[in-house]
């Protein structure tokens, strides 16, 4: 039972051990921008990625796989058909899925292939930046009017801050409790919602949506924690890793005097770095 948050701040450690014990077989179909930074992102976390998409491997790979992520970031005829088969098979065997729904909102074909997905499969958990939630919350009847992406970046009119944190945790705990699922929107504060507990996060530096993939690496160690734990914790210890990983590379970059590629360098060695003592002690975070 949580009644507050040093109940969620005490559960960090054995959470982050089942993860590293666990070292979840993470099938990832995702994009090919980013898919290099994914696999690194898993492993430094704790898992083990895999990623494959042909369609004539998939039922072998979801069934030794403890979990699955599907990110849209760059799709294809094929890839879609992979996705279907995947999920299909995931929902067979129990195992969970992870979506992220890049760009979701900008074309048909997003928007068409993400409401197939949710309305197709049980989908665990979905992580996108706050403009692709609020696209979903749209495409399912949950919100009148949604901005558009700025491609697979968030539109600044949506960024989520201290005044609209209120109303945008009322939307996504809506949201998720209508899917059945657990909800991660991301942005200078994140927000985590599984439909009754929502948590905002203010935690992560602004240098973060200046590399491509922080969202979907974010996502893909999102599957390896839940894979290791369960959809609320497992997320919540994987935003708080990346967040402060984040951190701590923004530190070594000023202190260097260097950019954002060496961040983006950095940010993995942090996410290799992380532990419960520093989630614990710089996690920021507020039960809405
Ligand atoms: N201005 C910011 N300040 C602090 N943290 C941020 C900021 N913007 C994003 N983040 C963090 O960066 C990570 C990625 O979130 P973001 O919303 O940028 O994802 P995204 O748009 O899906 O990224 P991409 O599609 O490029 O992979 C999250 O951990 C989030 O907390
Ligand atoms: C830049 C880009 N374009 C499609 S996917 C992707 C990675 C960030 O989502
Ligand atoms: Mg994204």
């Amino acid at each position: 039972m949580i009644n507050d948050e040093s109940d969620l701040l005490k559960k960090i450690d054995e959470t982050l051990k089942d993860i590293r014990e666990k070292n979840a077989l993470t099938h990832c179909i995702t994009n090919s921008v980013t898919i290099n930074d994914c696999a690194n992102a898993v492993l430094a976390i704790g898992g083990s990625p895999f990623m494959a998409e042909d369609a004539e491997e998939l039922e072998e790979v979801v069934t030794i796989a403890d979990v699955l992520v599907i990110n849209i970031g760059k799709l294809s005829k094929e890839q879609i058909e992979s996705m279907h088969i995947s999920s299909k098979t995931a929902n067979k065997t129990n195992t969970p899925i992870i979506l992220d729904p890049v760009g979701v909102g900008v074309t048909e074909l997003r928007n068409k292939t993400t409401m197939d997905l949710i309305n197709d499969y049980d989908i665990t958990a979905i992580r996108g930046n706050i403009t692709e939630i609020k696209a979903i919350a749209k495409l399912a009847g949950v919100l009148d009017e949604s901005n558009t992406a700025k491609g697979v970046d968030v539109n600044i009119d949506d960024i989520i801050t201290e005044e609209n944190l209120k109303d945008n945790g009322e939307l996504i705990c809506e949201l998720a409790s209508k899917l059945n699922t657990t909800i991660l929107a991301s942005g200078p504060i994140d927000i985590l919602s599984d439909g009754n507990l929502t948590v905002a996060i203010d935690n992560g530096d602004d240098m973060m949506p200046l590399i491509t993939g922080s969202g979907c690496m974010l996502s893909s160690i999102v599957g390896s924690c839940i894979g290791g734990s369960n959809p609320f914790d497992g997320s919540l210890v994987a935003i708080l890793a990346m967040n402060i990983a984040g951190e701590r590379a923004r530190a070594k970059v000023d202190e260097k005097d260097e950019g954002t590629g060496s961040f983006r360098t950095y940010l993995i060695d942090y996410l290799y770095k992380t532990d419960s003592e520093t989630l614990t002690e710089k996690a920021n975070i507020k039960i809405l």
